[in-house]
């Protein structure tokens, strides 16, 4: 087992260089099981929930290559295996596999997903617009049936904005028989992308990016190539990097008016925010106010940058305080970081922090993706040496993280455990 060992307080200076979106990624790789031909897709990040799912499309006989950020997928000898265990635990967009298969195949055997816990995160409105189109649903021993003699596009409300239910009705309906509208749709920008693909593969989506949907189905996608967008969330947890411990940082490869809602904040508080095309440079800031955060859907403030944000507000002058009305349980990393010496507490969907506190190295765990992330960011702040465990969960969501810091100037190596424990019985 590996550990990220930390030696804080190097100051960060240079480029660093964002990858494709996690987010984009593992629905983009679902959508070419919708193809009658091969699918490429470039500038993919190196990170788990890739490679888990490129050896899912295997197990039902796609044949995948992926090299140098690109994967080509040639989805026609694909079959609808079940899927009821094994790596569709390993991630939480496994989930996609239900839609995309279903459409395809029109049925699908696929388990519960995994993913980082925050709190429950139920799936009831993808099943209810996978009924909607015309499936049955069963749920058997932790398994999700699908099955349709056919798919009949159909108005699908959404009681939550869902990231996930809004891309899995997307795929389920762009093969169906007549035309589909999701209304109160997710807006985040991995939506448009996800549409930006299946349209290119011959399917008809009006209002991407807005919150009605309309699909009007077709008989069939053809393959296709696309390049992914940036990572948001990635490029927002190097902003929040460099305004903590940075001498001037370039973020490279951003859409500035994706992160908009991160920068306004970092403003907030005193960081200057330089936007170019696409990049973001922020000089060495000299001091921190205190902000508030809620968390909401996009183009509001994002629940999945509030753990790394909160490193911030460990050092602003003051009290600030988180919300996350997205997810009831995501401030695992507040008892992490009161290890490391800062102030904070947890009340229900709010955590409150008072600053500013140094932080002190430490052994920490990351109990989920974004979690991992702020204690790297904690870790490169505080004195002396941090061990982070649990680091596949970072990985799930960072591509070459350690290459891309240790660019930068951070003191931060992957460690076996083995190793460690040997140096310190030496
Ligand atoms: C792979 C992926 O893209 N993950 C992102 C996606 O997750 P995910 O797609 O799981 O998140 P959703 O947008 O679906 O969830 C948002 C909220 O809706 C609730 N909900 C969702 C679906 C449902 O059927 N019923 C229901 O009640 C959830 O519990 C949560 O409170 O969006 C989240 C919110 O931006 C991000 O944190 C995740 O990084
Ligand atoms: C919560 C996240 O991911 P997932 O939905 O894949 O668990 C995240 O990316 O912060």
């Amino acid at each position: 087992m590996d550990v990220y060992k930390i030696q804080g307080q190097k100051r960060l200076q240079g480029t660093i260089k964002v990858s494709g979106a996690k987010n984009s990624a593992v629905a983009l790789i679902p959508a070419s099981i919708l193809a009658n031909s091969k699918v490429t897709i470039e500038g993919l990040p190196e990170i788990l929930d890739v490679w888990t799912l490129k050896s899912l499309l295997e197990e039902i006989g796609g044949q995948v290559s992926f090299e140098d950020g690109t994967m080509s997928i040639d989805p026609t000898a694909m079959i609808d295996m079940p899927l009821p265990n094994g790596n569709v635990k390993k991630l939480r967009a496994s989930y996609y596999l239900m839609g995309a298969m279903l459409g395809r195949f029109k049925k699908a055997v696929i388990g519960l997903p995994g993913g980082c816990y925050l709190g429950p995160r139920p799936i009831d409105q993808h099943i209810k617009g996978f009924e909607a189109l015309g499936a049955k649903v069963t749920n058997e021993h932790g398994a999700i049936y699908l099955r349709a003699d056919e798919l009949r596009g159909a108005k699908i409300y959404l009681d939550v904005s869902s990231v996930g239910a809004t891309i899995n009705i997307m795929l389920a309906a762009v093969l169906a028989k007549g035309q589909t509208i999701i209304e109160n749709a997710a807006k985040e920008p991995e939506i448009i992308d996800v549409a930006t693909l299946l349209t290119s593969m011959g399917a008809s989506i009006k209002g991407a990016g807005t919150n009605v949907i309309r699909i009007d189905g077709v008989e069939e996608l053809h393959g296709t190539e696309h390049t992914i967008i940036p990572d948001r969330i990635e490029a927002g947890t190097y902003m929040i990097m460099a305004a903590a411990i940075g001498d001037g940082v370039t973020i490279d490869n951003v859409i500035p008016l994706h992160v908009e809602p991160l920068t306004a904040k970092l403003r907030e508080m005193g960081v200057e925010v330089q936007e170019l095309e696409e990049k973001i440079h922020i000089p060495k800031v000299e001091s921190m106010k205190p902000v508030d955060i809620k968390t909401l859907v996009y183009p509001g403030f994002p629940t999945d940058l509030q753990q790394p944000f909160s490193v911030l507000q460990t050092q602003a002058i003051g009290t600030s305080v988180v919300t996350d009305t997205i997810y009831t349980a995501r401030f695992k990393h507040i008892a992490e970081f009161n290890s490391m010496g800062a102030k904070g507490k947890v009340e229900g969907r709010t955590s409150i922090i008072n600053g500013p506190t140094p932080l002190t190295g430490a052994t920490v765990v990351a109990s989920d993706l974004r979690a991992g992330a702020a204690l790297v960011i904690a870790g490169l702040l505080a004195k002396g040496e941090t061990e982070i465990h649990d680091i596949y969960h970072i990985e799930r969501g960072y591509s070459n993280i350690i290459e891309k810091l240790k660019k930068l100037g951070a003191g931060i190596d992957r460690v076996s455990l083995s190793e460690v424990v040997t140096k310190e019985e030496k």
